[in-house]
Protein backbone atom coordinates (compact mmCIF):
# COMPACT_ATOMS: atom_id res chain seq x y z
CA UNK A 1 0.00 0.00 0.00
CA UNK A 2 1.35 3.43 -1.03
CA UNK A 3 0.22 6.93 0.71
CA UNK A 4 0.56 10.19 -1.16
CA UNK A 5 0.71 13.50 0.89
CA UNK A 6 -0.23 16.39 -1.23
CA UNK A 7 0.54 19.46 -1.04
CA UNK A 8 2.29 19.92 2.78
CA UNK A 9 4.27 22.75 3.96
CA UNK A 10 7.56 21.33 4.15
CA UNK A 11 9.68 22.98 7.09
CA UNK A 12 10.28 26.15 5.20
CA UNK A 13 11.00 24.14 1.90
CA UNK A 14 7.75 25.40 0.71
CA UNK A 15 4.66 23.34 -0.40
CA UNK A 16 5.36 19.63 -1.68
CA UNK A 17 4.07 16.22 -1.75
CA UNK A 18 5.57 13.08 -0.38
CA UNK A 19 4.65 9.73 -1.37
CA UNK A 20 5.42 7.20 0.61
CA UNK A 21 5.62 3.28 -0.63
CA UNK A 22 7.06 0.09 1.16
CA UNK A 23 7.27 2.19 4.09
CA UNK A 24 9.73 4.51 2.95
CA UNK A 25 9.57 7.66 1.38
CA UNK A 26 10.28 7.36 -2.61
CA UNK A 27 9.59 10.98 -3.97
CA UNK A 28 9.08 14.53 -2.70
CA UNK A 29 8.36 17.18 -4.96
CA UNK A 30 5.80 17.56 -7.33
CA UNK A 31 3.91 14.25 -7.62
CA UNK A 32 0.48 14.25 -9.76
CA UNK A 33 -0.23 10.43 -8.70
CA UNK A 34 1.12 7.37 -6.85
CA UNK A 35 0.73 3.49 -7.89
CA UNK A 36 -2.57 1.98 -8.49
CA UNK A 37 -4.12 2.49 -5.31
CA UNK A 38 -2.42 4.86 -3.71
CA UNK A 39 -4.28 6.61 -0.39
CA UNK A 40 -3.94 10.01 -0.60
CA UNK A 41 -4.26 12.48 1.79
CA UNK A 42 -5.09 16.35 1.30
CA UNK A 43 -2.44 18.18 3.09
CA UNK A 44 -3.02 21.63 1.92
CA UNK A 45 -2.35 23.81 5.18
CA UNK A 46 -0.43 21.24 6.75
CA UNK A 47 2.46 21.36 8.32
CA UNK A 48 4.87 18.03 7.76
CA UNK A 49 7.11 16.84 10.28
CA UNK A 50 8.94 13.85 10.83
CA UNK A 51 7.04 11.39 13.39
CA UNK A 52 7.53 12.80 17.20
CA UNK A 53 10.11 10.78 19.23
CA UNK A 54 8.94 11.21 23.15
CA UNK A 55 11.72 10.55 25.57
CA UNK A 56 9.66 10.07 28.37
CA UNK A 57 6.45 7.97 28.64
CA UNK A 58 4.84 6.06 31.17
CA UNK A 59 2.84 3.31 29.92
CA UNK A 60 2.19 1.02 33.64
CA UNK A 61 2.19 -2.09 31.93
CA UNK A 62 2.97 -4.58 33.63
CA UNK A 63 0.88 -3.93 36.76
CA UNK A 64 -1.04 -1.15 36.41
CA UNK A 65 -3.30 -2.11 33.48
CA UNK A 66 -5.86 -0.02 35.70
CA UNK A 67 -4.51 3.02 34.69
CA UNK A 68 -2.63 2.68 30.93
CA UNK A 69 -1.82 0.31 28.74
CA UNK A 70 1.09 -0.16 26.34
CA UNK A 71 -2.05 -0.42 23.93
CA UNK A 72 -3.89 2.57 25.24
CA UNK A 73 -0.84 4.80 25.92
CA UNK A 74 0.34 3.61 22.29
CA UNK A 75 -3.13 4.69 20.87
CA UNK A 76 -2.76 8.20 23.02
CA UNK A 77 0.81 8.58 21.05
CA UNK A 78 -0.47 8.07 17.86
CA UNK A 79 -3.19 10.73 18.29
CA UNK A 80 -1.04 13.21 19.54
CA UNK A 81 1.94 12.68 16.59
CA UNK A 82 3.98 10.33 18.02
CA UNK A 83 5.66 7.46 16.18
CA UNK A 84 8.11 6.05 19.14
CA UNK A 85 7.99 6.11 22.97
CA UNK A 86 10.55 5.68 25.11
CA UNK A 87 8.19 3.56 27.94
CA UNK A 88 9.53 4.35 31.72
CA UNK A 89 10.90 2.02 33.75
CA UNK A 90 8.90 2.27 37.30
CA UNK A 91 6.37 -0.53 36.17
CA UNK A 92 5.56 -3.67 38.38
CA UNK A 93 7.93 -5.61 37.96
CA UNK A 94 10.50 -2.98 37.01
CA UNK A 95 11.97 -2.84 33.35
CA UNK A 96 15.38 -4.18 35.33
CA UNK A 97 16.82 -7.05 32.89
CA UNK A 98 16.46 -8.23 29.41
CA UNK A 99 13.68 -10.50 29.79
CA UNK A 100 11.27 -7.06 31.39
CA UNK A 101 12.20 -5.65 28.41
CA UNK A 102 12.09 -7.41 25.82
CA UNK A 103 8.46 -8.01 26.83
CA UNK A 104 7.62 -4.48 27.11
CA UNK A 105 9.12 -4.01 23.47
CA UNK A 106 6.95 -7.14 22.16
CA UNK A 107 3.75 -5.84 23.91
CA UNK A 108 4.47 -2.65 22.16
CA UNK A 109 5.12 -4.68 18.62
CA UNK A 110 1.84 -5.93 19.48
CA UNK A 111 -0.34 -2.76 19.59
CA UNK A 112 1.65 -1.45 16.82
CA UNK A 113 1.02 2.16 16.66
CA UNK A 114 4.31 3.29 17.62
CA UNK A 115 7.63 1.73 18.20
CA UNK A 116 7.33 1.44 21.63
CA UNK A 117 11.38 1.50 23.50
CA UNK A 118 11.59 0.24 26.86
CA UNK A 119 13.95 2.66 29.26
CA UNK A 120 16.05 0.40 31.57
CA UNK A 121 16.07 0.90 35.20
CA UNK A 122 19.72 2.33 36.24
CA UNK A 123 18.92 0.24 40.29
CA UNK A 124 17.09 -3.43 40.30
CA UNK A 125 13.73 -2.67 41.55
CA UNK A 126 14.73 1.23 41.53
CA UNK A 127 15.90 0.51 45.16
CA UNK A 128 18.89 2.61 44.24
CA UNK A 129 21.50 -0.20 46.03
CA UNK A 130 23.10 -2.43 43.22
CA UNK A 131 23.18 -1.76 39.12
CA UNK A 132 20.71 -3.71 37.22
CA UNK A 133 21.37 -5.42 34.42
CA UNK A 134 22.64 -2.47 32.12
CA UNK A 135 24.57 -4.55 29.85
CA UNK A 136 22.09 -6.92 29.39
CA UNK A 137 19.57 -4.59 28.87
CA UNK A 138 21.98 -2.98 26.02
CA UNK A 139 22.25 -6.21 23.97
CA UNK A 140 18.79 -7.51 23.76
CA UNK A 141 16.41 -7.36 21.34
CA UNK A 142 15.26 -4.48 22.84
CA UNK A 143 18.22 -2.35 22.32
CA UNK A 144 17.76 -0.32 25.38
CA UNK A 145 20.01 3.01 25.72
CA UNK A 146 18.63 5.16 27.82
CA UNK A 147 18.59 3.97 31.71
CA UNK A 148 16.27 5.61 34.32
CA UNK A 149 15.03 4.88 37.83
CA UNK A 150 12.61 8.40 37.18
CA UNK A 151 10.15 8.68 40.02
CA UNK A 152 13.47 8.18 41.74
CA UNK A 153 16.75 9.88 41.63
CA UNK A 154 20.00 8.13 41.49
CA UNK A 155 20.74 9.38 44.54
CA UNK A 156 24.27 7.52 45.45
CA UNK A 157 27.14 9.45 43.58
CA UNK A 158 28.89 6.21 43.17
CA UNK A 159 26.09 4.18 41.80
CA UNK A 160 25.91 7.24 39.23
CA UNK A 161 29.36 6.84 38.89
CA UNK A 162 28.96 3.06 37.99
CA UNK A 163 26.02 3.54 35.53
CA UNK A 164 27.90 6.21 33.80
CA UNK A 165 31.14 4.39 33.31
CA UNK A 166 29.44 1.09 32.35
CA UNK A 167 27.08 2.76 29.73
CA UNK A 168 29.96 4.36 27.39
CA UNK A 169 30.83 1.29 25.07
CA UNK A 170 27.26 1.53 24.44
CA UNK A 171 26.67 5.29 23.94
CA UNK A 172 23.97 4.98 26.17
CA UNK A 173 22.75 7.64 28.72
CA UNK A 174 21.45 7.85 31.87
CA UNK A 175 18.45 9.97 32.13
CA UNK A 176 18.28 11.09 35.78
CA UNK A 177 15.03 12.26 37.76
CA UNK A 178 17.44 14.97 39.83
CA UNK A 179 16.17 15.32 43.12
CA UNK A 180 17.75 15.14 46.31
CA UNK A 181 15.69 12.86 48.23
CA UNK A 182 16.76 14.59 51.62
CA UNK A 183 15.67 17.81 50.43
CA UNK A 184 12.45 17.02 49.34
CA UNK A 185 11.57 14.13 51.55
CA UNK A 186 8.21 12.11 51.85
CA UNK A 187 5.08 14.23 52.17
CA UNK A 188 6.25 17.20 49.97
CA UNK A 189 4.05 17.68 47.18
CA UNK A 190 4.56 20.81 46.04
CA UNK A 191 7.27 23.83 45.12
CA UNK A 192 8.43 25.53 48.40
CA UNK A 193 8.23 29.00 48.12
CA UNK A 194 5.54 32.02 49.65
CA UNK A 195 3.23 29.77 48.08
CA UNK A 196 3.09 26.67 49.25
CA UNK A 197 3.37 28.35 53.30
CA UNK A 198 0.12 30.42 52.48
CA UNK A 199 -1.32 26.77 51.30
CA UNK A 200 0.06 25.09 53.82
CA UNK A 201 1.67 22.20 52.02
CA UNK A 202 4.92 20.67 52.16
CA UNK A 203 6.99 21.85 49.56
CA UNK A 204 10.66 21.80 47.95
CA UNK A 205 13.43 24.07 46.86
CA UNK A 206 14.17 24.29 43.69
CA UNK A 207 17.84 23.68 44.82
CA UNK A 208 17.07 19.70 45.49
CA UNK A 209 16.94 19.41 41.85
CA UNK A 210 19.76 21.93 41.15
CA UNK A 211 22.16 19.78 43.44
CA UNK A 212 21.93 17.09 41.79
CA UNK A 213 22.14 18.27 38.66
CA UNK A 214 25.35 19.87 39.71
CA UNK A 215 26.61 16.47 40.90
CA UNK A 216 26.11 15.19 37.70
CA UNK A 217 27.49 17.09 35.48
CA UNK A 218 30.45 16.89 37.46
CA UNK A 219 30.28 13.00 37.43
CA UNK A 220 29.39 13.03 33.60
CA UNK A 221 33.05 15.41 33.31
CA UNK A 222 34.81 13.04 35.63
CA UNK A 223 33.78 9.78 33.77
CA UNK A 224 33.27 10.79 30.19
CA UNK A 225 29.80 9.37 29.94
CA UNK A 226 26.74 11.19 29.34
CA UNK A 227 23.88 12.15 31.70
CA UNK A 228 20.52 13.50 30.53
CA UNK A 229 18.42 15.72 32.75
CA UNK A 230 14.87 14.88 32.78
CA UNK A 231 11.88 17.03 33.35
CA UNK A 232 14.38 20.05 34.24
CA UNK A 233 11.96 22.63 35.88
CA UNK A 234 14.11 25.40 37.34
CA UNK A 235 16.13 28.42 36.53
CA UNK A 236 19.16 27.20 38.75
CA UNK A 237 19.34 23.99 36.89
CA UNK A 238 19.32 26.06 33.48
CA UNK A 239 22.81 27.76 34.79
CA UNK A 240 24.51 24.71 35.89
CA UNK A 241 23.74 22.97 32.46
CA UNK A 242 25.06 25.98 30.11
CA UNK A 243 27.75 26.13 32.50
CA UNK A 244 28.43 22.35 31.32
CA UNK A 245 27.69 22.34 28.07
CA UNK A 246 30.10 25.30 27.36
CA UNK A 247 32.99 23.33 29.28
CA UNK A 248 32.03 20.14 26.47
CA UNK A 249 30.49 18.24 29.24
CA UNK A 250 28.15 15.52 27.79
CA UNK A 251 25.19 16.68 29.34
CA UNK A 252 21.55 16.72 27.59
CA UNK A 253 17.90 18.44 29.14
CA UNK A 254 14.83 17.47 28.13
CA UNK A 255 11.73 20.17 29.69
CA UNK A 256 8.05 19.48 29.64
CA UNK A 257 5.13 20.93 27.98
CA UNK A 258 3.53 21.52 31.51
CA UNK A 259 6.44 23.24 33.03
CA UNK A 260 7.03 25.53 29.97
CA UNK A 261 3.62 27.32 30.53
CA UNK A 262 1.87 26.01 33.97
CA UNK A 263 3.17 27.68 37.06
CA UNK A 264 2.59 27.20 40.90
CA UNK A 265 0.03 29.49 41.73
CA UNK A 266 -2.69 27.13 39.79
CA UNK A 267 -2.21 25.29 43.02
CA UNK A 268 -4.73 27.78 44.95
CA UNK A 269 -7.41 25.56 44.34
CA UNK A 270 -6.00 21.97 45.76
CA UNK A 271 -6.72 20.50 42.59
CA UNK A 272 -4.37 17.11 42.43
CA UNK A 273 -4.85 17.54 38.02
CA UNK A 274 -1.95 20.07 38.84
CA UNK A 275 0.37 17.30 41.49
CA UNK A 276 3.45 16.68 39.53
CA UNK A 277 7.02 15.83 39.87
CA UNK A 278 8.90 17.46 39.45
CA UNK A 279 6.40 20.33 40.94
CA UNK A 280 4.60 23.19 38.83
CA UNK A 281 7.23 26.14 39.58
CA UNK A 282 7.10 29.72 39.76
CA UNK A 283 6.57 32.06 36.20
CA UNK A 284 10.03 33.00 36.47
CA UNK A 285 11.15 29.27 35.90
CA UNK A 286 8.81 29.13 33.63
CA UNK A 287 9.73 31.93 31.58
CA UNK A 288 13.78 30.80 31.91
CA UNK A 289 12.94 27.37 30.50
CA UNK A 290 11.21 28.90 27.48
CA UNK A 291 14.13 31.12 26.92
CA UNK A 292 16.28 27.71 27.41
CA UNK A 293 14.33 25.89 24.65
CA UNK A 294 14.62 28.86 22.18
CA UNK A 295 18.52 29.06 22.84
CA UNK A 296 19.01 25.25 22.76
CA UNK A 297 20.78 24.96 26.10
CA UNK A 298 17.34 22.26 27.05
CA UNK A 299 17.82 19.59 23.69
CA UNK A 300 14.73 17.82 23.82
CA UNK A 301 10.51 18.40 24.68
CA UNK A 302 9.36 15.17 26.27
CA UNK A 303 5.94 14.53 28.07
CA UNK A 304 6.24 12.32 30.96
CA UNK A 305 3.36 11.39 30.00
CA UNK A 306 1.83 9.96 33.33
CA UNK A 307 -1.85 8.76 33.59
CA UNK A 308 -2.79 7.40 36.60
CA UNK A 309 -5.80 5.51 37.61
CA UNK A 310 -8.86 7.76 39.53
CA UNK A 311 -8.65 6.33 42.67
CA UNK A 312 -5.12 7.12 43.13
CA UNK A 313 -5.62 10.99 41.71
CA UNK A 314 -8.66 11.80 42.82
CA UNK A 315 -7.43 12.45 46.77
CA UNK A 316 -6.81 15.27 48.85
CA UNK A 317 -3.46 17.10 47.39
CA UNK A 318 -1.26 16.03 49.97
CA UNK A 319 -2.32 12.39 49.21
CA UNK A 320 -2.91 12.16 45.43
CA UNK A 321 -0.40 11.15 43.41
CA UNK A 322 2.03 12.90 40.93
CA UNK A 323 1.91 13.32 37.76
CA UNK A 324 -0.17 14.22 34.46
CA UNK A 325 -0.87 13.20 31.06
CA UNK A 326 0.31 14.69 28.20
CA UNK A 327 1.05 12.72 24.56
CA UNK A 328 -2.40 14.18 22.91
CA UNK A 329 -1.37 17.75 23.92
CA UNK A 330 2.22 17.90 23.69
CA UNK A 331 2.40 19.40 19.90
CA UNK A 332 -0.68 21.66 20.44
CA UNK A 333 0.95 22.80 23.40
CA UNK A 334 4.53 23.71 21.74
CA UNK A 335 2.84 25.40 18.97
CA UNK A 336 1.14 27.69 21.29
CA UNK A 337 3.32 28.55 23.93
CA UNK A 338 6.62 28.72 21.27
CA UNK A 339 6.04 28.60 17.62
CA UNK A 340 3.27 31.23 17.96
CA UNK A 341 5.46 33.28 20.01
CA UNK A 342 8.10 33.32 17.97
CA UNK A 343 9.90 31.07 19.79
CA UNK A 344 10.71 28.03 18.06
CA UNK A 345 10.89 27.62 14.12
CA UNK A 346 8.97 24.40 13.32
CA UNK A 347 11.95 23.18 12.32
CA UNK A 348 13.36 23.75 15.42
CA UNK A 349 10.20 21.82 16.61
CA UNK A 350 11.49 18.57 14.48
CA UNK A 351 14.98 18.78 15.99
CA UNK A 352 13.70 18.70 19.64
CA UNK A 353 10.51 16.59 19.17
CA UNK A 354 11.70 14.30 16.74
CA UNK A 355 15.68 14.55 15.45
CA UNK A 356 17.37 14.72 18.97
CA UNK A 357 15.39 12.44 20.72
CA UNK A 358 15.91 9.79 18.45
CA UNK A 359 19.20 10.44 18.07
CA UNK A 360 19.75 10.26 22.02
CA UNK A 361 17.90 7.17 21.83
CA UNK A 362 20.00 5.61 19.14
CA UNK A 363 16.58 5.14 17.28
CA UNK A 364 18.22 4.19 13.37
CA UNK A 365 14.72 4.90 11.57
CA UNK A 366 13.14 7.24 13.79
CA UNK A 367 13.33 11.41 13.79
CA UNK A 368 14.82 11.24 10.06
CA UNK A 369 14.23 14.10 7.65
CA UNK A 370 11.75 13.65 5.16
CA UNK A 371 13.71 12.73 1.92
CA UNK A 372 13.85 10.47 -0.39
CA UNK A 373 15.05 7.01 1.14
CA UNK A 374 14.13 7.79 4.60
CA UNK A 375 11.31 5.77 6.47
CA UNK A 376 7.59 7.57 6.09
CA UNK A 377 7.35 8.29 9.65
CA UNK A 378 5.42 11.14 9.17
CA UNK A 379 3.39 13.82 11.86
CA UNK A 380 1.25 16.37 10.02
CA UNK A 381 -0.27 19.26 11.88
CA UNK A 382 -2.66 21.79 11.10
CA UNK A 383 -0.91 25.10 12.70
CA UNK A 384 -4.02 27.31 12.39
CA UNK A 385 -6.61 25.00 14.45
CA UNK A 386 -8.13 26.40 17.69
CA UNK A 387 -9.69 23.76 19.64
CA UNK A 388 -10.53 23.57 23.32
CA UNK A 389 -8.97 20.51 24.90
CA UNK A 390 -11.61 17.69 26.78
CA UNK A 391 -10.27 15.30 28.55
CA UNK A 392 -12.84 12.88 27.73
CA UNK A 393 -11.88 12.59 23.71
CA UNK A 394 -8.61 11.61 25.38
CA UNK A 395 -7.74 7.78 23.83
CA UNK A 396 -5.27 7.03 27.02
CA UNK A 397 -6.96 6.16 30.01
CA UNK A 398 -5.46 9.10 31.96
CA UNK A 399 -8.07 11.79 32.86
CA UNK A 400 -5.69 13.61 34.91
CA UNK A 401 -5.28 16.58 31.90
CA UNK A 402 -3.86 19.63 33.45
CA UNK A 403 -5.01 21.86 29.89
CA UNK A 404 -8.72 20.29 30.58
CA UNK A 405 -11.01 23.44 29.21
CA UNK A 406 -7.68 25.29 27.59
CA UNK A 407 -7.51 27.36 24.35
CA UNK A 408 -5.10 25.37 22.33
CA UNK A 409 -3.87 26.67 18.63
CA UNK A 410 -2.30 24.01 16.59
CA UNK A 411 -4.03 19.97 16.19
CA UNK A 412 -2.32 17.08 15.11
CA UNK A 413 -4.62 15.67 11.74
CA UNK A 414 -2.56 12.97 11.21
CA UNK A 415 -0.20 10.53 11.78
CA UNK A 416 2.03 8.09 9.58
CA UNK A 417 4.12 5.00 10.69
CA UNK A 418 6.24 3.80 8.09
CA UNK A 419 3.96 4.68 5.61
CA UNK A 420 0.45 3.00 7.34
CA UNK A 421 -1.82 6.00 8.99
CA UNK A 422 -1.76 5.12 12.28
CA UNK A 423 -4.28 8.15 13.73
CA UNK A 424 -6.23 10.67 12.01
CA UNK A 425 -8.22 13.77 14.15
CA UNK A 426 -8.02 12.43 17.44
CA UNK A 427 -8.81 8.92 16.89
CA UNK A 428 -7.23 5.85 15.37
CA UNK A 429 -7.15 5.15 11.83
CA UNK A 430 -8.99 2.64 10.12
CA UNK A 431 -6.09 1.65 8.57
CA UNK A 432 -4.61 0.90 11.93
CA UNK A 433 -6.22 -2.19 12.78
CA UNK A 434 -4.32 -3.56 9.08
CA UNK A 435 -2.18 -6.31 9.48
CA UNK A 436 1.62 -4.83 9.41
CA UNK A 437 3.76 -7.12 9.23
CA UNK A 438 6.66 -4.36 7.12
CA UNK A 439 9.96 -3.66 9.06
CA UNK A 440 11.97 -0.82 7.36
CA UNK A 441 15.74 -0.71 8.77
CA UNK A 442 17.73 2.50 8.72
N1 LIG B 1 6.13 12.76 36.85
C1 LIG B 1 5.30 12.38 37.78
O1 LIG B 1 4.72 13.24 38.45
N2 LIG B 1 5.05 11.09 38.01
C2 LIG B 1 5.75 9.98 37.46
C3 LIG B 1 6.99 9.62 38.19
C4 LIG B 1 7.65 10.75 38.88
O2 LIG B 1 8.48 11.41 38.24
O3 LIG B 1 7.39 10.96 40.05
C5 LIG B 1 4.85 8.76 37.49
O4 LIG B 1 5.32 7.67 37.18
O5 LIG B 1 3.66 8.92 37.77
Amino acid sequence: MSLLIKGADLLGQGRADILIDGGRITQVGSIHSGPDGTQVIDADGLVALPGLVDLHTHLREPGREDAETVATGSAAAAAGGYTAVLAMANTDPVTDTAEAAEHVFDLGRRAGLVDVVPVGAVSKGLAGQELAELGLMARSRARVRIFSDDGRCVHDARLMRRALDYLKPFGGLVSQHAQDPRLADANACCHEGELSGRLGLPGWPGAAEEVIVARDVMLARHTGGRVHVAHVSTAGSLEVIRWAKAAGIQVTAEVTPHHLLLTTDLLTGYDPTFKVNPPLRPSEDAHALREALADGTIDVVATDHAPHARNDKEHAFVTAAFGMVGLETALPVISTVMVREGLLTWADVARVMSATPARLAQLEGQGRPLEAGEPGNVTLLDPAAVHTVNRDDSLSQGRNNPWHGRELTGKVVATVLRGRVTARDGQLAESADEPFDKEVSA
